[in-house]
């Protein structure tokens, strides 16, 4: 079967599927980390890809930018091609001083200025929080690959060019991390249908020192990140 959105057969998804926004970043990955990478489907260019990492099935696949998109692609990859795990895999801006580009934020929960959430809520606030299995095997992975990583509260936004022109003091004040533009989404929709979700995330923009990484390097780099996230995905436990 296949849905609007994603022309794969209904079994060629693994159980756990890495989620990067950008679709070019989900070929880098399978293409260079994945062996026997297959695409599974393309539709509207959003390139999806299964093969193998330490010989277990993993897939990837992009989201596109925003919740809209991004909870899209989950609702159809949970309801339709059965994944019970989803990595995202993403670049965000740092807003806390003590974290810089290329450092690695674990999104523990998400804030948000969408009301993406409040529409399934009743307009309430929904806490939208990390699976706390991913999140803890995430702590586990980097301790043994004796990597650094920061985990607490980002925010996910509905504008990356936010109108508010003190958002990054605002946040620092709450001690929010981090903005990226999908966590606080994906979250909701995995909690929804009893999935787990984490989004492991790599700082392309540090919003305090305005440093910022090139396109390229936001398509192309983060082997940190990416090493992270596949050994969380397989591991034996998941
Ligand atoms: O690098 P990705 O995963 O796309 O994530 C971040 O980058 C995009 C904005 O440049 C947004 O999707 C944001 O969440
Ligand atoms: O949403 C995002 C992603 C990367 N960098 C940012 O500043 N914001």
């Amino acid at each position: 079967m296949t849905t609007p959105h994603i022309q794969a057969k209904s079994d060629q998804f693994a159980e756990t599927c890495l989620l990067p926004g950008d679709p070019l970043r989900a070929k880098f990955i399978a293409e260079n980390y994945l062996q026997r990478a297959e695409c599974i489907t393309s539709t509207r260019n959003m390139l999806g890809y299964s093969g193998f990492y330490n010989q277990r099935p993993v897939s990837v696949m992009g989201t596109g930018m925003g919740m809209p998109s991004c909870m899209l692609y989950a609702e159809e990859l949970i309801k339709d091609y059965g994944v019970k795990r989803l990595i995202r895999v993403g670049s965000c801006g740092s807003t806390d001083p003590e974290i810089g580009l290329n450092d690695i934020v674990l999104a523990a929960g998400a804030s948000t200025d969408s009301n993406a959430n409040r529409h399934q809520f009743n307009g309430y606030d929904y806490a939208a929080i990390a699976d706390f299995d991913l999140l803890s095997g995430a702590v586990d992975v980097a301790k043994q690959q004796k990597k650094t990583v920061k985990v607490g509260n980002v925010f996910s936004t509905d504008s990356f060019y936010h109108p508010n022109r003190k958002l990054t003091a605002m946040l620092n004040r709450l001690h929010i991390l981090a903005v990226e533009m999908e966590a606080a989404g994906l979250y909701s929709v995995a909690a929804r249908h009893r999935a787990r979700a984490l989004a492991i995330l790599t700082v392309s923009d540090d919003l305090i020192t305005q440093q910022h990484l090139s396109g390229d390097e936001r398509e192309r780099s983060f082997d940190t990140m990416i090493t992270l996230a596949l050994a969380v995905a397989t591991d034996s436990d998941g």
